[in-house]
């Protein structure tokens, strides 16, 4: 069986982090492993508390898999603070995992810093250079270019600039831009556009974290990373298509893809 595993903070609520994660590569048929790198305490209205774990637990839970399990593909999340990034860094250079997704989580939906600011320079700096693919979305891709980006031009420009600081594919993600939902993959040579009529939801809870498991779990399977990628836009399409009016606020998406893979696009019952 493949295997997969995501460096990540963990969702109480279930909708993002480490829970969307896993369900994501249970969904895809891949064996998912987990490293906690933060605990959150978070529902879909919000964020109310943060606890980093130690970085020197972040590095045995790392070296804990590695030495005995054969990883076929890594994702890496929330990853807060300096010593955080800096253990992930360490352990990941010596193990050296074939394929790395790096999602550079920096602020909730609901509008919580994940990301220090003072850790930005170090996720760029550290963890991009490891990346098979990073996938920022539009304010994210922002902060680590420091320009505004306003239309898919914008976009492709900034997955070029993001390519040369070390990422070997860069995803941007349009999911903040106005009107429908085009992401753009960029390989240092040619652009790859995935368009998505906006669907008309609040809940998208955890669709960044999603996504990149998706990613994760397809590059494991032996997929190229276009199709890989292509096959997540499906997958996180159909999630959102079906995402659940669970609690007050932003609820989460929903994962069924054994459903999509047996042919069928949409739910065969209410819910
Ligand atoms: N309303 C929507 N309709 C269709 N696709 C969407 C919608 N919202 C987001 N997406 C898609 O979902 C994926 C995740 O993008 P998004 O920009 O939401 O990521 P994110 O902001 O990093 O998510 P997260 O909430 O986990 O931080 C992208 O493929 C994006 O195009
Ligand atoms: C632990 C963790 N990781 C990532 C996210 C981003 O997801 P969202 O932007 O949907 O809140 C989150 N809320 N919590």
């Amino acid at each position: 069986m493949k295997t997969a595993l995501t460096i990540a903070g963990s969702d109480s609520s279930g909708g993002a982090g480490i829970q969307a994660d896993l369900k994501t590569f249970s969904a895809h048929g891949v064996f998912g492993m987990s490293v906690i790198t933060a605990i959150t305490a978070q529902n879909t209205q919000g964020v109310f508390g943060v606890q980093d774990i130690d970085p020197s637990m972040i590095t045995k839970q790392i070296e804990a898999i590695f030495e005995d399990i054969f990883v076929d593909s890594v994702k890496i999340g929330m990853v807060s603070k300096i010593e955080t990034i800096e253990s992930v860094y360490k352990s990941l250079s010596y193990y050296k995992p074939k394929i790395v997704v790096l999602d550079p989580v920096m602020v909730s939906k609901s509008g919580y810093h994940l990301l220090q600011e003072e850790s930005v320079n170090y996720l760029i700096k550290y963890l991009l250079p490891l990346a098979s693919i990073v996938t920022p979305n539009i304010p994210e891709a922002e902060i680590i270019l420091g320009t505004n980006i306003c239309t898919v031009k914008d976009m492709e420009s900034a997955a070029i600039n993001i390519h040369k600081m070390g990422a070997k594919n860069v995803l941007i993600k349009g999911g903040h831009l106005k009107g429908d939902s085009i992401d753009i993959l960029y390989d240092g040579d040619i652009f790859t556009y995935l368009h998505q009529d906006r669907i008309d939801t609040k809940n998208t809870h955890g669709t960044g974290c999603t996504l990149s498991s998706a990613i994760a779990s397809n590059l494991a399977r032996g997929c190229s990373m276009k199709d890989a990628v292509k096959e997540a836009k499906v997958y996180i399409t159909i999630a959102i298509k079906h995402s659940i009016e669970l609690g007050k606020g932003v609820g989460p998406t929903h994962h069924f893809y054994q459903l999509y893979k047996n042919g069928l696009t949409s739910y065969p019952f209410e819910y």
